[in-house]
């Protein structure tokens, strides 16, 4: 039996780097999707083979070489998300060293150990083929790598002993409540290999789907009385939301009022932010859209502050201020994704010059649809 599994990216409206130290952010599903596929049994009986589609990268691992270095740790315990300790993740390197994986994708290891880790703590050693695709730019900003630890959580424990599921649906089904709270936390667990110090907010979001106001691991729903239209452009410089988290902490431990001051100032704007879109005085809307465009110049002159701008980033904030548009970086920062919001009066003669500009400069443009679904299942075999 086949099963499919997808989980939505995300983009960070306010409030990123903040969250990681205990101040609220605000974010919203969008709707491009980490598609993971898993079947169990593989063409070589005795192995688990992974497939990255996205990155251009394979690997088979015996399952006896697997047991040999992480049987002792007792897996299967899929109903209990577990911390992958130092000295296990120094086990699971010497698995992806065994595949000879090439130096210049050496970023991309985390995200493999990530895969280790969940698939023998959730199913154990039986041998599967299991294969991700994605509709996410990997590493810029939009929760490729949260979508990717959601995908693989859901379609692990999916054919685990800790969920109830009715494999007789047709289509794209959603998972119970306090299965969805379970699958939530082993993609955090997932995300910690990855992240290292990751706030929850990605996952949440890309596991619960809709706009979400997010502080200190509880997150709150968020009911939009707005339409919100915004346009991404990725500056396609790489980063690491990794290095870049660990930067804005060394900044904190350096200079601990400045920044309490600064991540204080992110906060009001997340509250406002909120309190804006939820407000239901619709007569308002070019002026509540004209508040957003400027609490989004603040977030960005705040996140400047904290070290994680770029100059690609700013190259997209002098393009796009030229057309009276307000943007701010979106995720990690050091590059990746900008967002500028589109007011509902714009013209589509205005889009269509601001994007031609920006695309000048190499950087890609493009639109999704803003607080859709979180993660579904499909026991349906991909075509
Ligand atoms: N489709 C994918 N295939 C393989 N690995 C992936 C995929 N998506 C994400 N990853 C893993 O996630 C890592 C990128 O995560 P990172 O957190 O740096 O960026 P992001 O999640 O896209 O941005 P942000 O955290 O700012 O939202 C990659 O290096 C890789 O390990
Ligand atoms: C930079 C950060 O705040 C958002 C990344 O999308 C990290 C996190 O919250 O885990
Ligand atoms: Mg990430």
């Amino acid at each position: 039996m086949e099963i499919t599994a997808r989980a939505p990216g995300k983009i960070i409206l306010a409030g990123e780097h903040a969250v990681v130290h205990g101040y609220a952010a605000v974010a919203s599903s969008i709707n491009l999707y980490t598609v993971v596929s898993l079947r169990l049994g593989s063409e070589d009986e005795d192995t688990i083979q992974l497939q990255l589609n996205d990155v251009g990268l394979d690997f088979s691992w015996p399952v006896e070489r697997i047991k040999e270095l992480l049987s002792h740790l007792g897996s299967p315990f899929s109903s209990t998300p577990t911390l992958c300790s130092l000295e296990t993740v120094k086990s699971i390197s010497t698995l992806i060293d065994d595949q000879n994986f090439p130096d210049t994708k050496v970023g991309l290891a985390s995200g493999v150990c990530a895969f280790l880790w969940l698939y023998t703590s959730i199913l154990g050693f039986k041998p599967a083929t299991v294969i991700v695709t994605s509709e996410l730019p990997v590493g810029a900003g939009l929760g490729s790598s949260a979508a990717y630890c959601v995908a693989l959580s859901a379609a692990l424990l999916a054919f685990s002993d800790s969920v109830n599921l009715d494999v007789s649906q047709k289509g794209w089904l959603i998972f119970k409540e306090t299965d969805i709270e379970l699958l939530n936390r082993w993609a955090l667990e997932g995300e910690k290999i990855i992240h290292g110090k990751p706030s929850g907010v990605d996952n949440s979001v890309s596991t619960f789907g809709n706009m979400i106001k997010f502080k200190s691991g509880d997150m709150a729903r968020i009911n939009s009385n707005m339409p919100l239209r915004v346009l991404i452009t990725n500056t396609k410089v790489g980063r690491d939301t990794k290095a870049l988290v660990a930067n804005v902490s060394a900044r904190k431990s350096r200079h601990p009022n400045a920044m309490c001051s600064v991540l204080n100032a992110i906060e009001a704007i997340s509250d406002e932010w909120s309190a804006i879109i939820q407000s239901h005085a619709v007569d308002d809307l070019a002026e509540n859209e004209e508040r957003l465009g400027e609490l989004m110049e603040m977030n960005q002159g705040l996140l400047l502050s904290i070290g994680v701008s770029h100059a690609s980033i700013e190259t997209v904030l002098q393009t796009t201020m030229k057309y009276k548009l307000a943007s701010k970086l979106t995720g990690a920062g050091g590059g990746g994704c900008v967002l500028t919001l589109l007011p509902t009066q714009l013209s589509g003669a205005v889009v269509d010059k601001v994007v031609e500009e920006l695309e000048s400069y190499g950087f890609q443009c493009f639109t999704a649809g803003i607080g859709g679904k979180g993660v579904q299942i499909s026991f349906e075999t991909s075509s």
